[in-house]
């Protein structure tokens, strides 16, 4: 994997795309999480986006119970493949994607969660097809505190692969890093917004924003001072200047 050259670039986002109906969305590789699955449109509109569709454990019995009041709809969201520990998956979830000739595998390494499992998956698939996909996780960042942050930890871990981008898709937010130097997010309104954060998680960052509601000049945001939450977009180009990478989070806003 080639690492980011420091040249003085512009990181272009425009994360909403994941969500768009209009099929020009670059596509991305699906994980899904642990966690209950209740906003069923946005769901819909990642699966449907998604060239592949993995499954962390547990996230098998999430998708069947979102959809297993009707068989028909059940048997239209049928992953590629299911991978982790195995200790979540619920037998009845497990006949059922057995029945329909899902891999189901089993990885008991210690180190590394089912999430980051299916990432390792991911890259198996790529170095096959010679073709590299951005990460998709949903629902991501919500239940337990140790998960969310291990997610945040993989947005970290991922931040150098040039060629991709991991996005967090909670119930109410898309989330990324932002490497240091400088980006433009290009929002869509008719999909994201208007309340959107900046958190320099990883260590302190000084910033300089354009087009957001409280804009920021040389600001040097930190844990135990000023962290930039609910702000709000205020253009449909946000520009950002970091000296430290920082997370992005941004309401969705379906209309
Ligand atoms: N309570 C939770 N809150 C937030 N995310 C979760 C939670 N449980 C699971 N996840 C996410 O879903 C993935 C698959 O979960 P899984 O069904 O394997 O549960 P787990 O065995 O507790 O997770 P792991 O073995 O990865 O620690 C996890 O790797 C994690 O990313
Ligand atoms: C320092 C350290 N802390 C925690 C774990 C535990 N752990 C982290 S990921 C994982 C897999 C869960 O399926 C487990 C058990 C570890 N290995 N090393």
């Amino acid at each position: 994997m080639l690492k980011k050259n420091l040249l003085n670039l512009v990181t272009h986002w425009c994360p909403s795309n994941i969500l768009a109906r209009d099929g020009k969305t670059k596509k991305f590789c699906l994980i899904i999480l642990n966690q209950p699955i209740t906003h069923v449109d946005s769901f819909n509109r990642l699966w449907d986006n998604a060239s592949f569709r993995f499954v962390a454990d547990g996230g098998s019995n999430r998708i069947y119970d979102a959809f297993k009041h009707d068989q028909h709809t059940l048997a239209r969201y049928i992953p590629d493949e299911i991978r982790g520990d195995l200790d979540s998956i619920r037998p009845e979830v497990r006949s059922y994607y057995e029945s329909k000739s899902v891999t189901i595998t089993k990885k008991t390494e210690q180190d590394s969660t089912d999430f980051m499992k299916c990432v390792a998956l991911l890259k198996e698939k790529e170095k096959e097809l010679g073709q590299i996909y951005d990460i998709v996780a949903t629902p991501a960042l919500g239940g337990r505190f140790d998960q969310t942050i291990a997610s945040i930890n993989l947005l970290y871990m991922m931040k150098d692969q040039v060629e991709r981008r991991v996005l967090l898709v909670s119930d109410e937010n898309i989330t990324i890093l932002l490497d240091k130097g400088a980006h433009q997010i290009h929002c869509q309104p008719e999909l994201e917004g208007p309340t959107c954060g900046i958190m320099p998680i990883g260590s302190p960052a000084t910033l300089t924003t354009k087009g957001l509601k409280w804009d920021m000049v040389d600001l040097k945001c930190e844990f135990g001072g000023m962290v930039s939450t609910s702000n709000a977009i205020d253009n449909d180009v946000i520009e950002i200047a970091t000296d430290s990478p920082v997370v992005w989070t941004v309401e969705i806003n379906l209309k």
